[in-house]
C-alpha cells in the first residue's frame, strides 16, 4: 500500500502557501490537525516569477515545521528545489519532500535532486513540469525513483497557458493526468486545485472533478487569513473552508456494489466496444481514400496540403458537430488530427 494511499479516501494535503510566521504556521495547524488531513503543507523556499517579492523565510520556516511535527504528530512536506534544500529538510526532520512545477521542466535539475535524495527514506512527490508534457512528467518520476525512493506520487497542479487565456490560472488539461494513470498505474497522483484555479471560490469544483477523475488525494492551500496572504492570496482558503469543501465532497468508487448497474454497464461498454471498431474501420477506409487521392495529386503534379479544401472540411465538419449537438472544438480538433495524419501519407506518396 502506498504512503499516499489513503484506503478509498483522498489523501489531503493542507497549508499555506508560505511559512510566514511561526504564529501563521501554527494558527493553521491547530486548526488543521482536528480534520483529519494526511500532510501538512508550507512553502519554505519559493520561486516566484520575478525578484523582490517574498522568497520564503528558508531555515527559520524550517524550525516551525518542526514544532508541528513534533506538537501535533502532524506530518509535514516541503517543496525542494536544491541539493541544499533537501539537506537542510531533512535536518529538520520534515517527512515528505516534493518537486516543484519549475524544476520538473529541468531534467539536469531533477537529476541533482534525484542524487542528493540516493538512500534517503522520505517519500517524494514531482509536480507536472509547467508545459503539458507527459514524459517530461514521468521522466522526472522516474529520476526520483532510479535514485532508490520508495514512495513517489505525482501532483497535477496544471500547465502555464498565456495569461487571459482561460478560465483557470493553470489549464488542468485532465488527458495528460489519465495518461500518466494509464501508463503508471501504481502511481498515486494528487490534484492541487490551488495552483490550477488560482481563485478560491473554484478550488471546490476542481477538487470534484479531481475526485471523479479517479485522483488520489488533494493538496489545498489554506490559510488562517488568505486575503493577507504573502504569496498567492487570491487561491488560498480558511481551514474552515476547506472543511466545508471536504465534508461536500462526494467519493465515488471504480467499480459498482451493484450487481444490475454492473450488468448494465458491461452492456453499454459492449455497444461502445463495437461502436468503436467501427469507427476505427472508417478511419482506415477514409486513410485508404487520402492515399487514392494522395497518388493523383502526384499524377497531377498536385500539393498534399490543399488550404481551400481544408477550409471547406472544417466548416462542413464543424456544421455536423452543431446539428449533432457535439462541441465544434471538440470535432474541429479530431479532424486536425485526421488531417495530420492524412496529410502525412500523401506526403510520403509524393516523394
Ligand atoms: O481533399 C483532398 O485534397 C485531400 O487530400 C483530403 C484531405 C483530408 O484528409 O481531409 C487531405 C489533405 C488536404 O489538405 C485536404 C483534405
Amino acid at each position: 500500500m502506498s504512503y499516499f494511499k489513503n484506503a478509498g479516501k483522498p489523501f489531503v494535503i493542507a497549508g499555506p502557501c508560505s511559512a510566514e510566521s511561526q504564529e501563521q504556521i501554527l494558527e493553521t495547524a491547530t486548526a488543521l490537525k482536528t480534520m483529519q488531513i494526511q500532510l501538512f503543507r508550507a512553502g519554505v523556499w519559493k520561486p516566484r516569477t520575478r525578484p523582490g517579492s517574498f522568497e520564503g523565510n528558508g531555515e527559520q520556516a524550517l524550525e516551525w515545521l518542526q514544532e508541528v511535527q513534533e506538537r501535533y504528530q502532524l506530518p509535514v512536506g516541503v517543496e525542494v528545489a536544491e541539493p541544499a534544500h533537501i539537506e537542510l529538510a531533512l535536518k529538520y526532520g520534515i517527512s515528505v519532500l516534493w518537486i516543484g512545477a519549475r524544476t520538473t521542466v529541468n531534467p539536469f535539475q531533477v537529476q541533482k535532486l534525484a542524487d542528493a535524495l540516493r538512500g534517503v527514506k522520505v517519500p517524494v512527490m514531482v509536480k507536472n513540469p509547467v508545459n503539458p508534457d507527459t514524459d517530461l512528467w514521468l521522466g522526472g518520476i522516474e529520476r526520483i525513483e532510479r535514485a532508490d525512493v520508495q514512495e513517489v506520487a505525482a501532483i497535477h497542479r496544471g500547465f502555464s497557458s498565456y495569461k487571459g487565456s482561460s478560465a483557470y490560472r493553470n489549464q488542468p488539461n485532465w488527458a495528460i493526468p489519465v495518461e500518466l494513470k494509464r501508463r503508471r498505474r501504481d502511481l498515486a497522483i494528487i490534484c492541487d486545485p490551488s495552483h490550477i484555479t488560482g481563485r478560491r471560490d473554484k478550488v471546490a469544483e476542481v477538487a470534484q472533478k479531481a475526485m471523479d477523475m479517479h485522483f488520489d488525494g488533494l493538496m489545498i492551500e489554506t490559510h488562517p487569513n488568505p486575503d493577507e496572504a504573502w504569496s498567492d492570496a487570491a487561491q488560498q482558503i480558511t481551514p474552515q473552508a476547506l472543511q466545508t469543501l471536504l465534508l461536500e465532497l462526494v467519493i465515488r468508487q471504480q467499480y459498482s456494489a451493484d450487481m444490475n448497474k454492473s450488468v448494465e454497464l458491461e452492456y453499454l461498454r459492449q455497444l461502445m466496444d463495437s461502436l468503436d471498431a467501427e469507427v476505427i474501420d472508417l478511419l482506415a477506409r477514409r486513410m485508404e481514400l487520402s492515399e487514392r487521392i494522395g497518388s493523383v495529386k502526384k499524377d497531377c503534379n498536385m500539393t498534399a496540403y490543399q488550404p481551400d479544401r481544408w477550409r471547406e472540411i472544417v466548416e462542413t465538419r464543424s456544421a455536423l458537430a452543431r446539428k449533432h449537438n457535439l462541441p465544434e472544438s471538440f470535432i474541429v480538433a479530431l479532424y486536425q488530427k485526421i488531417h495530420d495524419e492524412s496529410v502525412k501519407r500523401q506526403l510520403e506518396i509524393l516523394q
